[in-house]
């Protein structure tokens, strides 16, 4: 919403929230996520064409056209819980915007199933006051960390509505917005069905990757592969493409999971079992990777990790991001716990966290990097060795340090997907 104010002076973009402290820190100096470029976005606009309130019900009655970007967590109770997105935050949405809109243009920001659009226009149309609304499906595609880039300079916009000339004019108002900055080839027009799958089927695809490469790193490691060589090759080929072909510790975030889960949801509803297992492999890679790792850690680290330090470097789900929603390195941690013996409920007392890589180290017995920040690229790896027990190991789940340089050092050192340290050789690392 920021970037469409910076693009489009003559909107006036009111952004509102129920949430009193959020729309506190974006009216203050704090803005209340990290993201690169964001800050000069939102303090250039703010006060002129963009405002952030908690008056809900006053701007929406005053808009022309209302974005809908509310939370669709995965449900955790009840019928569909564990994979349906909840849209109880949508639901409530929708029923104010029925009391009090007089727009008819409702757009979906927010990732929901398809056909919720369907849902959302039984319930506006059921309490309209004389109003015939037009719901136009909007997902975004931007990805935290570039976010401020996707939008300014985006692969493409994608916009789902009816395909009834009243539905047609709504899809051109909001075209209308975007061409403000986005050349017109990439801004697509679609039914609202397709709309909403396309994000979906986004999300899978992209998740899809990284369980394939994720997979492939397992292979490398018991053949002598590496995985980075095998992405490259891979890559080289034009229908294939180099992006999205980094091996990791596995993928988290607060999209790719969720949108898989309700994507293998909607499957199961309309009769499609085979379908619905083939995206919950990509899941299921995902956990097995994350697993494989801290198995590794542990199986190298004569089998135990009581009364051991070990160091976590970087706790994001991707750098450039503060979002720690579903990261990887909840899931490592907790795996590590788990292996604690005997195991005791203030185990998780026995989480620290420091600001600084050299003070998470001192005396540590292991070091993990869950978070690929640049800043380890680049640290003093011999100071960090000299301060650590012996023997000492290094588990980068992110593949940023320079294996070679760290072994010459004295580390052993396990690389996601690369040839394995003699120490790790005959080490099991099942899952
Ligand atoms: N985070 C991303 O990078 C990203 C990218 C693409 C799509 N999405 C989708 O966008 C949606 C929102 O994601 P998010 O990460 O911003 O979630 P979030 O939980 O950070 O933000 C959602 C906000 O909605 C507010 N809210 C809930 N109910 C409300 C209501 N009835 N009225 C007003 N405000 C209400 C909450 O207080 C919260 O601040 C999700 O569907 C997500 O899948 C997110
Ligand atoms: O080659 C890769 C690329 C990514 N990742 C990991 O995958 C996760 C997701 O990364 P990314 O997709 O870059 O960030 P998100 O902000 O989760 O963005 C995804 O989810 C958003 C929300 O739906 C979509 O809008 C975006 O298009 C989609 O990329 C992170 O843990 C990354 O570390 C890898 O392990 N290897």
């Amino acid at each position: 919403m920021a970037v469409i104010a910076l693009k489009c002076p003559s909107i006036e973009v009111a952004v509102v929230d129920i949430s009193v402290s959020r729309i506190a820190a974006w009216n203050g100096d704090q803005l209340p996520i990290y993201e690169p470029g964001l800050d000069e976005v939102v303090k250039q606009c703010r006060g002129n064409n963009l405002f952030f309130s908690t008056d809900i019900e006053k701007h929406v009655f005053e808009a022309d056209i209302i974005f809908v970007s509310v939370n669709t967590p995965t449900k955790t109770r009840g019928l569909g819980a564990g994979k349906a997105a909840d849209l109880t935050y949508w639901e409530s949405a929708a029923r104010m915007i029925a009391d009090v809109s007089k727009s008819n243009k409702i757009v979906e920001k927010s990732t929901v199933p398809v056909k919720t659009a369907e849902a959302i226009e039984k319930i506006l149309t059921h309490n309209s006051r004389g109003i015939k609304y037009q719901i136009l499906s909007n997902p975004e595609f931007l990805a935290e960390g570039t976010a401020i880039q996707d939008l300014f300079n985006p692969d493409r916009v994608l916009i789902g509505g009816r395909e009834t000339p009243e539905g047609q004019k709504a899809i051109q108002a909001l075209k209308d917005v975007y061409a403000q900055w986005v050349p017109e080839d990439r801004i697509i027009s679609t039914n609202l069905w397709s709309a909403e799958l396309s994000k979906l089927a986004a999300n899978a695809f992209l998740a899809q990757r990284i369980s394939s490469v994720n997979a492939m790193s397992a292979l490398c490691e018991a053949t002598g592969a590496d995985v980075s060589q095998v992405s490259h090759a891979v890559g080289k080929d034009t229908r294939i493409g180099p992006k999205f072909l980094q091996a990791s510790v596995g993928f988290g975030g607060s999209c790719f999971q969720k949108d898989i889960l309700n994507l293998v949801y909607i499957c199961e509803c309309n009769g499609l079992p085979e379908v619905a297992n083939y995206w919950k492999q990509v899941i299921k890679i995902n956990d097995y990777q994350k697993n494989r790792f801290v198995n590794r850690l542990v199986s190298s680290m004569f089998n135990t990790v009581s009364g051991k330090k070990i160091a976590i470097l970087g706790f994001a789900f991707k750098k450039d991001t503060g979002d720690t929603r579903e990261t990887p390195a909840i899931d490592v941690c907790k795996g590590l716990l788990v292996h604690l013996q005997p195991m005791s409920p203030s185990a998780v007392k026995k989480v620290s966290v420091v600001w600084d890589a050299y003070e998470a180290t001192k005396d540590a017995h292991g070091i993990c990097i869950l978070t690929e920040w640049d800043e380890f690229k680049t640290l003093d790896y011999q100071r960090i060795f000299d301060n650590m027990q012996k023997p000492a190991f290094v588990f980068d789940g992110r593949n940023v340090v320079n294996v070679d340089k760290l072994r010459e050092i004295g580390f052993i050192v396990y690389s996601i997907g690369k040839p394995l340290d003699p120490w790790l050789q005959d080490m099991p690392a099942v899952a």
